[in-house]
C-alpha cells in the first residue's frame, strides 16, 4: 500500500498525481468549479436553472487553444446576456474549454440580475445545439464565413430565445442585434436582424422549423454519438433518449440514514416551503421540485444530506456492505459514491483512490463535512498498483466513461467529447478492471459501473472481462430499475428521474488450493 502523506495544496490547480499518495484529514480550500462529467454529484447543483422549453447545429471543431473570455480579469464592462453567451459558447464549441469553465468568468462580467438568466441561455443553447444550428443554416441564404463564428453562435443564442423564453419576439431580436453590436460586429447588425426575423415569421406561420431535419439534429445529438447510440439501441429509441438528453435534470439529495429517515426530512423541507418527494428507486433519495441554493437545504454542511443522482445512489445496496469489510472505492473523486457507502456502513474501513489530485481534496472536504474518514490514494490505477493483491472484499470501480448518460447536467460533453475518445476511455477502463480484479479477495465483490449508455463501455466491456475471466461470476441482479442487459443492468435518463448509469457485479469465487 502507498504509504507517504502528502497535503493537497489549497487552490490547486487539476493536475494527476506523479505517484500514490495519501491525503489525511487536514482541511484543504479548493477552487470553487472542477468539472465532473460523471459522478453524480452535482458540483455546482443551482448553476442550471430551468427556462420554458421547446425544440433546439453543427459546430465548428473544438480546437487546440484555450483562451479565456476576453476581457474577464481586466474587469471588462458588462455586457448583455446575448453577448456574453455568445462569446463564452465560443470558448466551448471552438476552444474545447468546459462550460463549468467558463460560466463563472461569463457571469462576473453580467450584472447582478443577469446571472441566472446568463446560465441558463448557455445550458440551453447547448442542449438544443443540434437543431438550432440546423434552423440557423436553413435560415442563411449563404453559409456563414467560418471567421464569422461569433455572430453564428449569436444566432444560436436569438433562436433560443425565441423558442425557448417567453420574451416578446421583437425584443428578442433587438437584444440581439445590441449584442453584435457589443460584439463588435457591426457589420452583421442587418444580417442578425434578417435572419432572427425570418425565423419569428416561420414560427407565426406554425411552421415547425425541425421537422424536415435528419434524425441525429431532431435527436439533439452530434452524427458520430447519434450513429453510436443507434447502433446500440436503433434509430426511434435514439430519437427519444436524444429528446431526453436534452431536458433539466431534477436536483436529487441523498438523506444520511445514520441521521433520520426521508420522510423527517421530507418534513424539515417542507417547513421551508422547499417542494420535494422520496424518490421512486433510491430507498434515501429526495427529489426537489426546482433546483435549489445548497445553502438553503437544512442540515447540508452538517452532512445531514448531500446531492447526489439517484441512480448514483442505488450503489449502496449492490456493494452488500457488512461491517469490518475492506473497501476499495477505485476513481473515488468527488467522493460522491465513497460517502453513501461509509453514511450506509460507517464501520468499513474505507480506501479511496483516484489519479486527480486536486479532486481529491475535494473526497476530503466532502467526508469532513459529513464527519466521515477514508484513506484517500493518489494513484494511477491503468499503471499504478495498490499493495498487497488480494486485499480488498468489495471494490468499487466507477471508472472514467463518456459521460452519455449525464448530457443533461453537462450538454458540453456534446460539443467536447470526440468519437476516438471512446476507443482510449475503453482501454483504460479495461486495464483498470485487470489490476483491480487483482486486489479483490476470493470470495470478495467488484461493482462495475458507469454513468454511459454505450454498450461499449457497459455490457460489453464486462463480457470481453469475463470471456478473459472465466473464473468470475457476473451476479445476476433482482432489482426493480434499470433494464437487464446480456451482463448487468442499464438505466436510461428517466423524465424527473434518475440519470443514465449502468451497474455489473462480479464476483470471485474461493477456490480450493
Ligand atoms: C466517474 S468519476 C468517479 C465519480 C465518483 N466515484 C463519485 O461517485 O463521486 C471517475 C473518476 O476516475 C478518475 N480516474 C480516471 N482515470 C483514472 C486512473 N487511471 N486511475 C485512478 N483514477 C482515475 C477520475 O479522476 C474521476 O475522478
Amino acid at each position: 500500500m502507498a504509504s507517504s502523506c502528502r497535503r493537497v495544496p489549497a487552490g490547486s490547480s487539476s493536475r494527476a498525481c506523479s505517484g500514490p499518495a495519501v491525503a489525511r484529514s487536514p482541511p484543504v480550500i479548493l477552487p470553487a468549479a472542477a468539472i465532473c462529467w460523471g459522478c453524480g454529484l452535482a458540483d455546482n447543483p443551482q448553476a442550471d436553472r430551468p427556462s420554458r422549453r421547446r425544440q433546439g447545429g453543427h459546430g465548428g471543431q473544438p480546437g487546440r487553444s484555450r483562451r479565456r473570455v476576453a476581457g474577464a480579469e481586466q474587469g471588462g464592462r458588462p455586457r448583455s446576456p446575448e453577448a456574453l453567451v455568445a462569446e463564452g459558447l465560443i470558448q466551448v464549441v471552438d476552444h474545447g474549454r468546459s462550460l463549468d469553465g467558463v460560466l463563472p468568468e461569463l457571469t462576473a462580467r453580467a450584472q447582478a440580475a443577469h446571472r441566472s438568466v446568463v446560465q441558463a441561455m448557455s445550458y440551453e443553447v447547448l442542449r438544443h445545439y443540434e437543431p438550432l444550428a440546423w434552423w440557423r443554416d436553413q435560415l442563411l441564404d449563404r453559409p456563414l464565413n467560418p471567421r464569422a463564428a461569433e455572430v453564428g453562435m449569436l444566432l444560436l443564442v436569438g433562436l433560443e430565445r425565441l423558442t425557448g423564453s417567453k420574451r416578446e419576439p421583437s425584443r428578442v431580436v433587438n437584444a440581439a442585434v445590441h449584442a453584435a453590436r457589443e460584439l463588435n460586429h457591426n457589420w452583421a447588425t442587418g444580417l442578425v436582424n434578417a435572419v432572427l426575423r425570418r425565423a419569428v415569421r416561420q414560427l407565426e406561420s406554425g411552421e415547425t422549423p425541425f421537422a424536415k431535419a435528419p434524425p441525429a439534429v431532431r435527436a439533439r445529438l452530434p452524427d458520430w454519438l447519434f450513429g453510436m447510440l443507434a447502433n446500440d439501441w436503433g434509430e426511434e429509441r435514439t430519437i427519444l433518449l436524444g429528446e431526453q438528453l436534452a431536458t433539466h435534470p431534477p436536483m436529487t439529495l441523498r438523506v444520511n440514514a445514520a441521521e433520520q429517515s426521508v420522510s423527517a426530512y421530507l418534513e424539515r423541507l417542507a417547513e421551508q416551503s422547499i417542494e420535494a418527494s422520496a424518490t421512486r428507486f433510491a430507498s434515501h433519495g429526495v427529489a426537489l421540485a426546482s433546483p435549489l441554493d445548497v445553502e438553503r437545504l437544512p442540515g447540508f454542511h452538517q452532512g445531514e444530506v448531500s446531492v447526489q443522482d439517484e441512480a448514483a445512489q442505488l450503489v449502496v445496496d449492490l456493494m452488500a456492505l457488512a461491517p469490518g469489510q475492506r473497501v476499495l472505492d477505485a476513481c473515488c473523486a468527488p467522493g460522491g459514491k465513497t460517502l453513501a457507502m461509509l453514511d450506509a456502513e460507517p464501520a468499513v474501513q474505507m480506501t479511496a483512490v483516484d489519479i486527480d489530485v486536486t479532486r481529491l481534496a475535494r473526497v476530503q472536504d466532502n467526508l469532513e463535512r459529513s464527519g466521515r474518514f477514508a484513506e484517500l490514494v493518489c494513484a494511477d490505477l491503468t499503471a499504478q498498483s495498490i499493495e498487497p493483491p488480494g486485499r480488498f472484499d468489495r471494490i468499487l470501480a466507477d471508472v472514467p466513461c463518456s459521460a452519455t448518460g449525464v448530457i443533461r447536467r453537462h450538454p458540453d460533453i456534446k460539443r467536447l467529447r470526440r468519437p476516438e475518445d471512446l476507443d482510449s476511455l475503453v482501454r483504460r477502463q479495461r486495464e483498470i478492471l485487470e489490476r483491480l480484479w487483482g486486489l479483490l479477495r476470493p470470495g470478495g465483490r467488484l461493482v462495475y459501473a458507469t454513468c454511459s449508455i454505450l454498450k461499449r463501455e457497459n455490457a460489453k466491456q464486462v463480457e470481453s472481462f469475463l470471456r478473459d475471466h472465466p473464473e468470475a461470476v457476473a451476479v445476476p441482479l433482482d432489482v426493480d430499475w434499470g433494464e437487464p442487459q446480456s451482463v448487468g443492468r442499464q438505466l436510461f435518463p428517466q423524465a424527473d428521474g434518475h440519470d443514465g448509469f449502468y451497474y455489473a457485479v462480479l464476483e470471485k469465487p474461493v477456490t480450493n488450493g
